[in-house]
């Protein structure tokens, strides 16, 4: 979809992290005018050329204050991990009236992070696009990777609805599907939907290579779309998941134990031959999976209300008669 606004969203748009989200933003932005200027930091200078020669930024820097000091908005798309640090250099260096948000997938931390460093009269308005790859650099990056993906904004007390307004703009603008909550709540949906998923991906591939030699081989050699599937998310980046774990330890620690119990319960059920209870398991969880749709489907189907949204009104085609 491109940018039906008659003029861009923002004049200057500064990236911290030009990774897969940022450098996805990025080529949005570039794609359809959302902006008339992309600056960046980026620490490796490697990184930083990289980005210059596939033209998804204007100029690139080393050092967050250079990067961020004309921005209307700042986009942190760096590790959660990295948010102290960063929200140490944007201190004193922002404009009056500049936004920051940023992508990180986990909220309370980013907000505690970040939020302390800013000046009087700029504004934070947290988010996280929930759309994604294994994959990760500014090579990974493509602009439609949001489309028809929820974004989740987390609006700080006190914060201008107007900021938030603007940054809601920007993402539909990219093709998303806005919603607002609270930061711990975001953390705790997150924590089931995502994080848990990654960390169980992780450890079956662990447990599949702790086999002996022989039988790893075997493993590796005959695993199967099941297992491919199911551990595609495994490939992706230890650093942005270390930080999400450590970042977001209760929610993750809470839904590990409920998680644990259930398997437990499954172990039992499969040690005594407890085939119904397996059998009626199964299929209600099928019937959960299959409900679950894409956020382009569930504004075709229904709105938040219950009333019927055409899903037009983003510039999506509608849905066949
Ligand atoms: N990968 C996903 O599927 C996905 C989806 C939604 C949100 N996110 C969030 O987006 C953020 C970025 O993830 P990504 O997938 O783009 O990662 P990535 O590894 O592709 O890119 C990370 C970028 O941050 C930079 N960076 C790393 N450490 C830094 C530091 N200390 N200071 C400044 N810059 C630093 C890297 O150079 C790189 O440019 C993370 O917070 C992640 O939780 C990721
Ligand atoms: O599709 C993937 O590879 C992802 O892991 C994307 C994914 C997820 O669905 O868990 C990963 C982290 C994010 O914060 C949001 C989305």
């Amino acid at each position: 979809m491109t940018n039906t606004a008659s003029q861009p969203l923002f004049e200057t748009v500064a990236f911290i992290g030009m990774g897969l989200i940022g450098s996805s933003m990025a080529r949005r932005i570039k794609r359809d005018g959302l902006a008339n200027k992309i600056t960046c930091a980026v620490r490796s200078e490697k990184t930083r050329d990289r980005v210059l020669e596939i033209g998804i930024a204007d100029e690139a820097y080393c050092d967050i204050k250079e990067a961020v000091g004309d921005a209307d908005l700042v986009m942190i798309c760096a590790p959660v991990g990295a948010n102290e640090a960063i929200g140490a250099q944007l201190s004193g260096a922002l404009k009056k009236g500049a936004i920051v948000s940023d992508v990180g997938s986990v909220k309370q931390s980013v907000i505690r992070d970040i939020a302390p460093h800013l000046d009087e009269g700029v504004h934070f308005v947290p988010g996280h696009p929930l759309a994604g790859t294994e994959h990760s650099g500014p090579d990974s990056g493509f602009p439609e990777l949001f489309e028809e993906r929820w974004c989740i904004l987390t609006p700080i007390a006190g914060e201008p609805e107007t900021a938030t307004a603007k940054v809601k703009a920007l993402w539909e603008a990219c093709g998303m599907f806005v919603e607002c909550m609270d930061a711990d709540h975001h953390d705790r949906i997150l924590g089931i939907t995502s994080h848990l998923p990654h960390l169980i991906a992780y450890t079956i591939v662990g447990t599949a290579t702790d086999l002996e030699d022989a039988l790893r081989q075997e493993v590796i050699k005959f695993s199967a779309t099941g297992f491919r599937d199911f551990t595609r998310i495994a490939a992706s980046d230890p650093t942005m998941w270390r930080d999400v774990f450590l970042n977001n330890r209760e929610a993750v620690l809470e839904v590990l134990g409920r998680f644990q119990e259930d398997l437990m319960a499954l172990q039992r059920a499969i040690r005594w031959g407890e085939g119904d209870k397996l059998f009626d398991l199964f299929t209600r969880t099928r019937e959960i999976r299959r409900g679950i749709v894409d956020a382009g489907q569930y504004f075709t189907n229904f709105s938040a209300e219950g009333e019927n949204r055409q899903s037009d009104e983003k510039g999506k085609k509608k849905p066949a008669e």
